[in-house]
């Protein structure tokens, strides 16, 4: 998906929600576990119910990976469920990749070919020649770690090292490589007072924004400080909308957080 469409849809739906399908089996409603394949069951409940106030989904992979192949299927069944019932939704695999470069490029099969997703996660960690090979994808979005919302984020992205912050090198570093504009970055959304920083390095590029709901990061300082003039933000939340309930009306419910969430979306969508 280009970047034009996605903000498209963000203005079409005054929404840049992004839900995060964290599906986890000792969360869901006890009565699917009866079904066939309860992940993709509670998925498409979710999917269906909520897709009017949401512009993206993001499977965190870990939460697949852990049911070894069922999950990998749960997975597949998921992405192809999005991209062939609502194919204007931006789909992110967060799967936090990066590796020596014909390592990334096996990744970015996986993810770009092999499951058709829009867009994965990376850690900039092991640096250029491991994000490269992501960049090499028309159309296809790199969302690489900079300011990440847990309390370890502390622990190295901002040490100081050439006067200034890890993380800014990092972004600003990136900037240089190819297809960078490719690149997306991920901020916490409990590190808002950090954007407005972040967005002298990167005034233009798309920021997904985790972090609201469960672990506390607030929707209007975040698009205080990060909005740009395209929007420029997705922000996502992944327990605080899916397990709303553990009802049989779950997804009902996961759909009026949505709503709330995306009216407070329409009202920040109406001060650009
Ligand atoms: O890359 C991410 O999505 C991510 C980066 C980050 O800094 N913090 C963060 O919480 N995430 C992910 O965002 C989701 C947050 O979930 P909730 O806290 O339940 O909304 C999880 O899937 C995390 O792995």
């Amino acid at each position: 998906m280009t970047t034009k469409a996605l903000i498209e849809q963000i203005h079409k739906k005054k929404s840049f929600l992004c839900i995060g399908l964290d599906t986890d089996m000792d969360k869901i409603p006890t009565y699917l576990l009866s079904e066939d394949d309860p992940i993709f069951s509670f998925n498409k409940a979710i999917i269906d119910a909520t897709h009017k106030y949401a512009v993206a989904y993001k499977p965190n992979i870990a939460f697949y990976e852990a049911y070894g192949i069922k999950g990998w299927k749960s997975l597949k069944k998921t992405i192809e469920y999005i991209n062939h019932n609502y194919p204007e939704i931006f789909t992110i695999a967060d799967a936090k990749r990066g590796d020596i470069g014909n390592t990334s490029a096996m990744y970015a099969k996986a993810f770009f070919q092999e499951l058709a997703f829009d867009s994965v996660t990376v850690a900039p960690y092991m640096g250029k020649d491991s994000v490269e090979p992501f960049l090499e994808f028309p159309n296809k979005h790199t969302i690489m770690l900079a300011l990440t919302s847990n309390e370890g984020a502390f622990d190295f992205q901002t040490l100081k090292t050439n006067e200034q912050e890890l993380y800014k090198t990092v972004i600003e570093k990136s900037k240089s490589w190819k297809n960078s504009d490719q690149l997306m970055y991920v901020v916490g959304a409990t590190k808002a007072e950090y954007l407005g920083e972040i967005r002298k390095i990167i005034p233009d590029s798309f920021l997904l924004v985790p972090g609201v709901g469960a672990q506390g990061g607030r929707l209007e300082e975040v698009c205080k400080y990060g909005m740009n003039k395209d929007v420029g933000l997705l922000i996502n939340s992944s327990r605080a909308i899916i397990y709303a309930s553990e009802t049989s009306n779950f997804a009902e419910i996961a759909a009026a957080k949505a709503e709330v969430i995306q009216g407070q979306m329409a009202e920040q969508l109406e001060s650009l």
